[in-house]
């Protein structure tokens, strides 16, 4: 496997190789040309269908930039979300609620392909382990960046943040927009979807769901 980068790209000689490099080692699996050129003839046939020319001078390279965006935009496939969380988990004795919210979030719907955008609150209360902030949102990044319905995605991260911390509870909620509401379909300009997914506590304690519920109030 590494050959097949050395022979494309070679490396200037004493550079680390991108193999040590979880980033760089990504960006070469997502632009792997055998997957780029499978999506950008599919995207030339799209074009076509849509009565365009492929071939004139503005969307020459429109094929190519699609596939890779593509490939951007569903890059969660291939990240792990319980092995990201475990990066950074701490022993601590801290036992209330931590709460992250505001996390901008950007997906796509299956049934569409079309975006879906908008933001994750995300909080758990700790059993004697805490987890570096930032994980939270990345779990976030990579469950968006799949085609999803916005329940699933919503239950996908409280299930990771369970499954690797076993906390006393996680709570999730999710507002959106959707496209595929707004620019086709029933066109809908302002509708906004919420869904939450919660567990331990958040479902067993009034007090816990409506604290967090009063701390994500806009
Ligand atoms: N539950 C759920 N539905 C979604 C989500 N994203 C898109 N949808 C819906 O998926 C449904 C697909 O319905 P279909 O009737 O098969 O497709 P359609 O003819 O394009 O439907 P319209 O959007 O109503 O024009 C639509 O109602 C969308 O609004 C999501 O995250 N969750
Ligand atoms: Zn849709």
């Amino acid at each position: 496997m590494p050959s097949a980068i050395s022979e494309s790209n070679p490396l200037p000689s004493g550079r680390r190789s991108c193999y040590d490099d979880d980033d760089c080692m990504a960006e070469h699996v997502q632009n792997d040309p055998m997957i780029i050129n499978g999506i950008s003839s599919a995207v030339s046939a799209m074009l076509e269908g849509i009565g365009e020319d492929p071939q004139r001078e503005g969307l020459l390279k429109t094929p190519e930039r699609v596939a890779k965006s593509l490939r951007f935009l569903t890059k969660g496939y291939r990240e792990d979300p319980e092995e990201l969380l475990k990066k950074a988990v701490f022993t601590e004795a801290y036992d209330e609620m931590v709460l992250v919210r505001d996390i901008d979030l950007f997906s796509m719907c299956e049934h569409h392909m079309l975006p879906f955008f908008g933001k994750a609150h995300v909080a758990y209360i700790p059993d004697g382990k805490i987890v570096g902030l930032s994980k939270l949102a990345r779990v976030v990044e990579v469950f968006a960046r799949r085609l999803q319905v916005q329940e699933r995605l919503t239950q996908q991260i409280r299930d990771a943040i369970q499954n690797v911390l076993n906390p006393k509870g996680v709570a999730v909620v999710i507002e959106a927009k959707h496209l595929c509401m707004v620019m086709r379909g029933v066109e809908k300009i302002n509708s906004v979807t919420t869904t939450s997914a919660m567990s331990g506590q958040f479902i067993t304690s009034q007090s816990t769901r409506s604290e967090f519920l009063r701390l994500i109030k806009p």
